[in-house]
Parts: C-alpha cells; sequence; structure tokens
C-alpha cells in the first residue's frame, strides 16, 4: 500500500504525550501529519485517566486541521476505529477476534487492545490519538472495575509488531476511510464499523456520567451516537463508557 501521499510523519524518541506534541503543533500545521512516540512519559486516556505505556507498544496521533462541524469532526472516531482494525488485520495477518466497542475501542478476543481519544485543539485542528497493547498489557489491577480487560498483540496471536510497522498499516487504512468518508458521507463508514461491532443486539450498560442506561445495544444512528432499547424506550447516547 505504501505511505498515503499528503501526510506528514515525525517519529519521537520521548514524548510527554503525542496529543500533546500534536496540540504544540497546530499552529504551524500545514497537512495532516502522524506523530509516533516510542516513549510517553504523560499518556492520557478517555475522560481524564492515565494510559498506561510500557515502551513497544504502539503510540501515535494524527494531527489534522477540519473545516468542518464538530459533530462531523467527532465522525473520526469511527474512522479511527476501522483504520485500526484493518490495520491490526494487516499486520497480524487475521481479523479473527478483532471486533469494536462504542464508542471507540478495538478488542480482540474479547479483551481491550486498543483506545482511541479525540481531542479538539481550536481553530479546526483535531488530534486523533491512538494507543495499541502491541506487545504488553496493563495489569487488570490498572482499569476500571467492570471494564473489559487489557490484552495485547503478542499474548493473543504471537505475532511481534513494531510500532513503526503499525504505523505503516495504519496511516494507509486511515488515508483509505478518511476519503471515504469525505467522498460518501457517513454512511459506509457507520454500515463498516456495526458490521464489525461488539454485543450488537445484546444487553450492554452505558454510563454517562449524569444516569446509568441497560438495554439493548440495536445500533449506532447517523450521527454517531449509541441507540439503546431499554424498558422506558428507545435512547441515543452521544457519550458513555460501555460495559459488557
Ligand atoms: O482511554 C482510551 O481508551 C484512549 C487511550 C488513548 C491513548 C493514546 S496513546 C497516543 C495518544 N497520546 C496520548 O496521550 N493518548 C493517546
Amino acid at each position: 500500500m505504501g505511505w498515503p501521499s499528503g501526510y506528514g510523519r515525525r517519529v519521537l524518541a520521548e514524548v510527554d504525550s503525542t496529543n500533546a506534541e500534536a496540540a504544540r503543533m497546530a499552529p504551524g500545521l500545514t497537512g495532516p501529519e502522524w506523530i509516533l512516540g516510542l516513549r510517553q512519559t504523560a499518556a492520557r486516556g478517555r475522560r481524564g485517566r492515565a494510559w498506561v505505556m510500557p515502551p513497544g507498544n504502539f503510540a501515535g496521533t494524527l494531527v489534522m486541521r477540519l473545516d468542518e462541524t464538530p459533530d462531523r469532526v467527532a465522525l473520526r472516531s469511527f474512522v479511527a476505529a476501522l483504520a485500526l482494525y484493518d490495520a491490526l488485520e494487516a499486520v497480524t495477518g487475521t481479523a479473527a477476534g478483532l471486533a469494536l466497542k462504542w464508542p471507540n475501542d478495538v478488542l480482540m478476543n474479547h479483551g481491550k487492545v486498543a483506545g482511541i481519544l479525540l481531542e479538539g485543539l481550536g481553530q479546526g485542528a483535531l488530534a486523533v490519538g491512538i494507543g495499541v497493547n502491541l506487545v504488553a498489557a496493563p495489569e487488570a489491577a490498572q482499569v476500571e472495575s467492570g471494564a473489559v480487560l487489557p490484552v495485547s498483540v503478542l499474548a493473543e496471536t504471537g505475532v511481534r509488531v513494531t510500532p513503526e510497522a503499525l504505523l505503516e498499516a495504519l496511516a494507509a487504512a486511515w488515508a483509505s476511510h478518511e476519503e471515504r468518508l469525505v467522498t460518501y458521507g457517513f454512511g459506509p463508514i457507520r454500515e463498516a464499523w456495526l458490521a464489525r461491532a461488539a454485543r450488537l443486539g445484546e444487553e450492554i450498560t452505558a454510563r454517562t456520567g449524569r444516569e446509568t442506561l441497560t438495554g439493548t445495544f440495536e445500533t449506532v444512528d447517523e450521527a454517531g451516537q449509541l441507540v439503546l432499547k431499554t424498558p422506558k424506550g428507545r435512547v441515543a447516547i452521544a457519550a458513555a463508557d460501555v460495559f459488557f
């Protein structure tokens, strides 16, 4: 496939957080750029959580500028999840065991292998931060109680993938899904995501911060919201943590 044209790449031996580096780069950005951090000293996860990042794992951020509404920009979490799915299939040689968990985790054999952190940087700039447990997963005690347990690519498949090799596959897969979004809109991305979704049609629990809702995972709507069929009716949820 090769490196996609129009995308830059920077590899950093050590960085606090590739998302923080993206924020520093955003003002001078001339085009989309991938930042790969071989070590991160202050990696962050969703909802203010820390992200455990042993060396050898993948930490990358795509920083880009988009002239779009915030709702449309946010759909990049689905683009990122699909790109990760394809990239992991390419580097391990199989998609068996891979699934996508709303809003933006990638599962391998029912464990969390990758997480995505989207951050708006102001003035239309977006950081798409991606962490993948390539060689090591955090201890179960380091994750929130009830959360999907972390797994690594190495432990699940026996394949040792370097961060650089994953970036090559990820950048190519991102470019192709991004082009699809820009050309055809969210429809085909949504369908591809739903075809790979974990627990579709099953009972799941969503914690929004304000309330906890349990219901049947019906679909993801045209705005990317999780649609749950609950005893009180159908609910569309824009942001939550999901528990199986
Ligand atoms: O909580 C999650 O699941 C999202 C984790 C995102 C971690 C990645 S690692 C690269 C980028 N830099 C960060 O500080 N966080 C993201």
